[in-house]
């Protein structure tokens, strides 16, 4: 007899030997079974196999069946409890590379020690790219050097060396009274594209209910950060970074790159009186003026344009004013940039943080100048001239004027963001780009006069021993006036040499006052020379360029001129045909109608053709037809 068990299966007999316990919890389970109607499955997969198993075996089968399913369904539940608690339990955070927090926590973790017990190290030359903050101090050896020449190495070996943790794994400690484990660098499905970096990013987790304690920790590493950045000067370049898994997007930028400079105190700028007071006078009122900007309805932005010849300290007052004394930091960037385009310069602006300044310098190497365009659009031959040996062709940039423009007076450029460019060539400039509103401050750079002289020479050299020893204590202080100094400035010409070369000149005479002072008057007539001598190639140059231009502008008027005579050519041979052709046809429709002679045209008895004919001749006797061309080729 059969059955039918649940979902209609048949099921065997009850009378089947091994479901036929009815002792105790077996007893329960192998009537379960049978209710499940297990048993007749089993026997359906195992035919024949049913009198194998004992009763014993089927209950204890089924104990293990819902053992696991019990231990799973726990599991299960945990598993759901947790990931519903779960976050209340511990705030994680994530910090991508590029963004200024990141520095601010890397170097908060660099004091914190946190990969100080690291035994994974890349070892690096240190250079001002080297990332600050991420390296780590590794166990010195223990024996003391033997002799001063040996301890003087190892010193030169410690300023040289960068032992950087691989941050591969992820690192506990303790902070505040909370548990925080941070790992740098996450693990990537797929390598960088060519060219570019993995950014990086530091994840970390704080296990805390208290949300405060995340802003807490950011607080902190930033009062770290500030501390650790005072006396330098951060200068944030773009980099190219591929951006989530795989090949990154064109043209993505990110401000990853970072050079630190000492700081440079500020009057070792030497400028004319009162340049460097307007400066800083202007930049820390912009500073305090947020409100009233609001409140006067003008977006809160200045712009600064730094002009003059090279050499005359334009990039220096940056690193010096903006980003050393008023703490302000640069990103500077290229319009030539590799993959810079309108809109991944408006993206990297977008990503510089209140206050920061962004830097464009050379400004006008970027853009042809108008001159140049003027002179490109009478000679577009002018491009295809070979460039100058050992000079490199211009830059280009795929930055275009108005997308500059846009980025300048874009909807974040409103946000107390300063903008600084630099140029040799202010002339050149478009008006469009330094009218007010976009550079509200143009800073003419001139060459040394003499007052600068002076104050330069006391840089160089300190005066006395008394006073050199009070102005050591304080190199941030003026240096004291030299007794040679203004003797030094009465033989320096006003407006002929910029500071770097009297710096160049000053160099090769350091600490000997004297010596600079009785070699500057033969030195300035060398300088005259070359100058002089530049010049003069400056100006072959010119004249060769000139000479080159003029006959690619000959050359291409000939072969303009040819074509088109050509082309008339054609025309009024292809016109003159058809005539014919037409005058033929109707010649043919008069004979048949009036008479039967055959058709004889003579194009020299009518008037027209001989017009076209004498037409032809006439172009074709003024084009230089076979002649010209072959001298256009020849050219
Ligand atoms: N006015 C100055 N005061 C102090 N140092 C100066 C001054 N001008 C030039 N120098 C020195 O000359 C060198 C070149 O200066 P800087 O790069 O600022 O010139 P620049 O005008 O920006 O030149 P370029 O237009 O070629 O970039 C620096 O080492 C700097 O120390």
């Amino acid at each position: 007899m059969s059955v039918l068990g649940p979902a209609g299966l048949p099921t065997f007999p009850i009378s089947v030997p091994f479901l036929n316990s009815n002792r105790g919890i077996n007893g329960l389970l192998v009537n379960a079974a049978k209710f499940l109607g297990l048993g007749s499955i089993l026997q359906s997969l195992l035919p024949g196999l049913g009198g194998a198993f004992s009763s014993e075996q089927i209950s204890n089968s089924i104990k293990l069946f819902l053992l696991g399913t019990s231990i799973e369904s726990g599991r299960r539940f945990w598993q759901w409890v947790f990931r519903r608690f779960k976050p209340k339990l511990y705030i994680t955070a994530i910090f991508p590379e590029g963004d200024p927090i990141y520095e601010w926590i890397t170097i908060f973790l660099a004091e914190k020690k946190v990969w100080h017990h690291s035994r994974d190290y890349t070892i690096r030359y240190k250079t001002s790219n080297t990332q600050w903050g991420v390296t780590v101090d590794i166990e010195k050896p223990p024996e003391p050097p033997n002799s001063d020449a040996e301890a003087k190495e190892l010193e030169e070996l410690e300023e040289s060396v960068n032992f950087l943790p691989n941050y591969g794994a992820p690192q506990l400690f303790r902070w505040n009274g909370y548990w925080v484990e941070v790992i740098k660098d996450m693990p990537r499905l797929a390598p960088p594209a060519p060219g570019t970096t993995a950014p990086r990013t530091i994840g970390s987790v704080m296990y805390t209910l208290k949300q405060s304690a995340l802003r807490q920790l950011i607080r902190e590493a930033k009062q770290y950060y500030v501390a650790k950045s005072k006396q330098r000067v951060i200068v944030r370049t773009l980099g190219s970074t591929s951006v989530g898994y795989g090949p990154p997007a064109p043209g993505t930028q990110a401000w990853t790159g970072i050079k630190i400079k000492p700081y440079r105190p500020l009057d070792s700028i030497v400028l004319p009186k009162g340049v460097l007071d307007s400066i800083i006078a202007d930049a820390r009122d912009f500073i305090s003026s947020e409100e009233w900007y609001t409140q006067a309805g003008i977006p809160y932005r200045r712009g600064y344009l730094f002009y003059g010849p090279p050499g005359t300290g334009k990039s220096e007052i940056l690193g010096c004013l903006f980003a050393g004394a008023l703490g302000l930091e640069l990103y500077t960037l290229s319009l030539s940039t590799n993959g810079l385009n309108d809109a991944s310069l408006q993206s990297a602006a977008d990503r510089i943080p209140k206050r920061g300044i962004l830097l464009i310098e050379d400004i006008d190497c970027a853009f042809p100048s108008r001159e140049d365009e003027d002179e490109l659009l009478a000679n577009p031959m002018a491009v295809t001239l070979p460039p100058r040996p050992g000079v490199p062709p211009p830059p280009r940039t795929s930055v275009t004027m108005s997308g500059l423009l846009n980025v300048l007076d874009g909807v974040n450029s409103d946000s107390g963001k300063i903008f600084m460019a630099t140029t040799n060539y202010v002339d050149r400039l478009d008006g469009a780009l330094i009218r007010p509103g976009r550079i509200d401050m143009k800073i003419e750079y001139k060459l040394a006069n003499k007052e600068q002289a002076v104050a330069l020479f006391n840089r160089f050299f300190v005066a006395p021993d008394a006073v050199r020893g009070s102005h050591d204590k304080n190199p941030h202080e003026p240096p004291p006036h030299h007794e040679l100094a203004d003797e030094f400035a009465s033989h320096i010409p006003e407006d002929e040499l910029t500071v770097a070369e009297l710096q160049g000149y000053l160099l090769a005479c350091k600490r000997r006052p004297q010596v600079a002072l009785d070699g500057i008057s033969e030195w300035i007539v060398k300088e005259r020379e070359e100058r002089i001598a530049r010049e003069e190639r400056e100006k072959k140059r010119k004249a060769l360029l000139a000479e080159a231009r003029q006959k690619a502008q000959e050359a291409m008027a000939q072969r303009t001129l040819a074509n088109a005579v050509g082309l008339s050519a054609l025309r009024i041979n292809a016109a003159q045909t058809k005539k014919k052709e037409e005058e033929a046809k109707d010649a043919t429709t008069t004979t048949n109608t009036t008479t039967t002679t055959p058709l004889k045209v003579d194009a020299s008895t009518t008037t027209e053709p001989k017009a076209l004919t004498n037409g032809v001749q006439l172009i074709t006797a003024e084009t230089p037809s076979t002649d010209t061309k072959s001298d256009c080729s020849s050219d």
